[in-house]
């Protein structure tokens, strides 16, 4: 009888705790809008992560509760540019919060983009940074432009559509422009592709074993203490391994294989990523991890702006014609190498610079919130105007969406595609505004690459890229949605999985469109004009 009366006391002993616990945890970012139920538990922040749209609905809780809200219990997320350059600025006070953890791909070790703890995030950082430049990296342009080559080479052998011969053809970009990212990054990463151009497959089913992590990957994202389950020996055995056949752990094996090469007596040498990386001490396990990093980090957000950018601009023919008569006008004065044009030469085409900043800005290609840590003092957030206090340990995720389609710094027509926003307006006595106006879109739209001591080691790799990739696709091809009212399929978890993004490809003749047109009225059969009112 004794017992019993202990142990309901204990039970309700703890009942009043943890009741005591949520409280306080409540009370302490209520001073935060958000959906009321995100002060109590962690559940809405779970449905939203695993909707397929959570760029969409973080945008309308920033919007109808201000730039900083409230997404669960000790979790905020904000679209402020100001606040997200605070909390990532060098010398700041703030620092990763747990929510890294879950970008973890391996049982026991960190990689660049997990590690939570400052300094060793720093020390790899130092090490790593040096092999991302064209200084140490002396193949990278022509790795790129190889894998460029190929790209367009297999458009052209298969996908072009001939429907004067009856050749019907469709292609999914995002199917291909995934490729291309992934073969760049593997060359760049190991100096050797992993083949998907040359076989116009999925060599390795990475792509499909992404799609079977993603539920995984929304879960870790927000209970991230459930990392610490991947120790247990079960657990382990589940997760991909460099033996593996196929997936993710097929992909682990190739950088292991790759960074070997590079070790014993008779070392592969390439004045490259990797070799930079062993330059500066990085051992053959770390390479390992790294490399792998590399491959997640840098193909999915370069192919979604790659491809996005390619839509958005294919689908406006005003913006197609006034991008492809700025680049036809450079070849004919002879300031565009051929057959591909080099980065530097692409960064001198304003308006083609102004496609791909609004193709980063309205398709931000991580969506994930890359969460910060409130320090131990505590922060003062300005919240539109209002200070308000987030307690030490709080989480502060970013709205990358919300931050790129802000109305306040991009313009009433914000939502959209529109390059021309990009362009300073001259002349008269607003010409001094207009610097400003753009040059604040300009601070914002670079951070879609993150900013200070965690910005993105890549970009230099994907604008790159970028640059070389949207201009060189458009000279040689006409695009075609197949599907306007239904472009492609998406899904939003942290970065977009698009399929059933399908295009009609068709060569683009010499004199543009008009020889197309002037063929077909050659041989041309009039058909009639539809039939007008019916008589009554
Ligand atoms: C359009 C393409 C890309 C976008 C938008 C992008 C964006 C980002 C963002 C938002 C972050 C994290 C910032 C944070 O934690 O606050 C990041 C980190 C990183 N990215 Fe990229 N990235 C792109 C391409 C690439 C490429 C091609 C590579 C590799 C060649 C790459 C390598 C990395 C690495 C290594 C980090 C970790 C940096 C660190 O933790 O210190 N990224 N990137």
């Amino acid at each position: 009888m004794l017992s019993a009366t202990v142990a309901l006391g204990a039970v309700v002993a703890l009942l009043a705790l943890y009741v005591y616990k949520s409280v306080r945890t409540y009370y302490a970012l209520k001073a935060f809008g958000g959906h009321w139920s995100c002060g109590w538990s962690r559940l809405w922040m779970l449905r939203t992560q695993g909707s397929g749209q959570m760029n969409k609905i973080f945008t309308e809780i920033n919007l109808k509760y201000g730039s900083t809200a409230r997404i669960a219990p000790k979790f905020l997320v904000t679209s402020d540019p100001e606040l997200f350059r605070r909390m990532s600025a060098v010398r700041s006070p703030f620092t990763r919060g747990p929510w890294y953890a879950a970008l973890k791909l391996h049982p026991e070790r960190d990689n660049i983009t997990s590690y939570v703890d400052e300094g060793k995030h720093a020390e790899i950082r130092n090490r790593m940074a040096p092999g991302y430049s064209g200084k140490e990296n002396l193949h990278l342009e022509q790795d790129v432009d190889e894998q460029l080559t190929k790209f367009l080479a297999l458009v052209e052998s298969k996908y072009v559509a001939k429907p004067e011969q009856e050749i019907y053809k469709t292609v999914d970009l995002s199917r291909i422009t995934s490729y291309f990212t992934l073969d760049v990054i593997s060359k760049v990463a190991f100096g050797q592709t992993f083949g998907f151009l040359d076989k116009d497959e999925d060599p390795f089913g990475y792509l499909e074993n992404l799609a079977q992590m993603l539920p995984a990957i929304i879960v870790f994202g927000v209970y991230t203490e459930l990392t610490k389950l991947l120790k247990m020996p079960a657990m382990k055995a589940a997760l991909p391994k460099s033996t593996d056949k196929r997936g993710l752990g097929r992909v682990m094996g190739f950088a292991r294989d790759r960074v070997q090469e590079r070790f014993g007596p008779k070392a592969v040498r390439r004045q490259d990523m990797l070799d930079s990386f062993i330059k500066r001490g990085m051992s053959q396990e770390e390479l390992e991890s790294e490399t792998l990093t590399q491959i997640t980090a840098g193909s999915d957000s370069t192919a979604s702006a790659l491809r996005m950018t390619l839509h958005f601009v294919c689908t406006s023919p005003p913006i197609l014609e006034r991008l492809l008569a700025e680049v036809n006008s450079a070849i004919e004065t002879g300031k565009i190498s051929r057959p591909i044009i080099t980065d530097a030469q692409a960064r001198q085409l304003p308006y083609l610079q102004a496609c791909i900043k609004e193709g980063l800005r309205i398709y931000p290609p991580v969506t994930g919130v890359m969460a910060k840590q409130v320090p131990p003092t505590g922060a003062m957030i300005e919240v539109d105007g209002v200070e308000k206090f987030a307690p030490p340990g709080t989480q502060i995720g970013w709205n990358s969406w919300g931050m790129m389609h802000d109305q306040e710094i991009f313009g009433a027509d914000a939502e959209i595609y529109r390059p021309e926003r990009w362009l300073v307006r001259d002349g008269g006595e607003e010409e001094e505004e207009e610097v400003q106006r753009v040059q604040r879109m300009n601070e914002t739209v670079t951070l879609c690459f993150g900013y200070g001591r965690f910005g993105c080691l890549g970009r230099g790799v994907a604008t790159m890229e970028l640059n070389k990739a949207v201009i060189e696709t458009l000279l040689r091809f006409n695009l075609q949605s197949c599907n306007l009212a239904k472009p492609f399929n998406e899904k939003v978890v942290g970065f977009y999985v698009h399929t059933d993004m399908n295009f009609v490809i068709t060569a683009r003749k010499q004199e543009g469109e008009k020889a197309g047109f002037s063929q077909l009225r050659g041989g041309i059969v009039d058909a009639g004009a539809l039939a007008g009112a019916p008589e009554e």
